[in-house]
């Protein structure tokens, strides 16, 4: 069985008809996302790119506890998000400038006026940021990112500037912290080329490496494992994967590392019943 995963292309409002090599959008098509189908071995976890010409709506995901007590199964969405290109100004929304009610943010929702209530931070190239559940956020446009989040496809809209697409005011207000990110805590500088932790649990991990991962990285990737190339192909069982795709390697011992590779590792923690 082949080690790369299959991709699916997702048009958004918000995409690009142009999209950076080695990635090209379909004549006449604008592609926002390219998802990497999470496998059976890794299933909690979805890799995407995300490509923006506009912003995306400014929204909030549940965590699992939520998503568990409305009878919908473990539909958390934790994602994180590495920043592989920003156009000058391009800017990430993530809280609040200050602490807002959920009356105010309603209010704010249905006016468009929350836009101007979160907390934009200008972005460049090796931004990293964690947003958990019950974060309102936005991605500006101008950026391209890898986006490696829960499997969940749970998005609460709050405001969608005006776009036809539909909100979920209720549901989004209900879960939603109306107070600031703390970016001092889940923000990280991340070299083009160096070995990072990025996210170390409790959901899953996530690292950085720059050829092959030290020994106490790879004491933390027993069992299955996302390999996302970003300089240089990395060999899953002799299975070349080149940047801009994802692979999947049945234990770190199948991946081999050359010296002048730089890539991502991710899999999925155990989580209590
Ligand atoms: O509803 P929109 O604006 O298309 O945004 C949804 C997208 O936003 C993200 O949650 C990133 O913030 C993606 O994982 C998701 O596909």
């Amino acid at each position: 069985m082949s080690a790369l995963l299959p991709t699916r292309e997702v048009e958004k409002p918000w995409g690009k008809d142009v999209l950076p090599a080695p990635f090209s959008a379909p004549e006449g098509r604008r592609i926002g996302e390219i998802w990497f189908e999470p496998p059976e071995q890794v299933s909690e976890l979805l890799v995407k790119y995300i490509f923006t010409s506009e912003a995306l709506s400014v929204q909030v995901h549940p965590s699992d506890a939520q998503t568990m007590a409305k009878g919908l199964g473990r539909q958390g969405k934790e994602e994180c998000w590495l920043i592989l290109d920003a156009q000058p100004g391009a800017k990430l929304g993530m809280g609040f400038r200050e602490h807002v009610s959920p009356e105010t943010m309603r209010a704010a929702a249905l006016d468009g006026s929350i836009e101007q209530m979160l907390h934009w931070h200008d972005v460049a190239p090796g931004d990293f940021f964690y947003i958990p559940a019950n974060t309102v956020h936005a991605i500006g446009a101008g950026i391209s990112l890898i986006e490696v989040q829960q499997n969940s496809d749970i998005t609460y809209r709050l405001y969608d500037y005006g776009r036809p697409r539909e909100l979920h005011l209720d549901e989004g207000v209900a879960v939603s912290k109306g107070e600031p990110y703390p970016v001092e805590r889940y923000h990280a500088h991340v070299p083009a080329r160096g070995s990072m932790t990025l996210a170390d649990g409790p959901l899953f991990l996530l690292d950085q490496v720059a050829g092959a991962p030290s020994g106490d990285v790879a004491s933390r990737y027993a069992g299955p494992l996302l390999v996302i190339p970003r300089e240089g192909e990395v060999r899953i069982a002799g299975e070349a994967i080149a940047p801009g795709n994802c692979g999947l390697a049945a234990r770190l011992s199948d991946v081999d590392f050359a010296d002048n590779i730089a890539c991502l590792l991710a899999r999925a923690c155990a989580v209590p019943e």
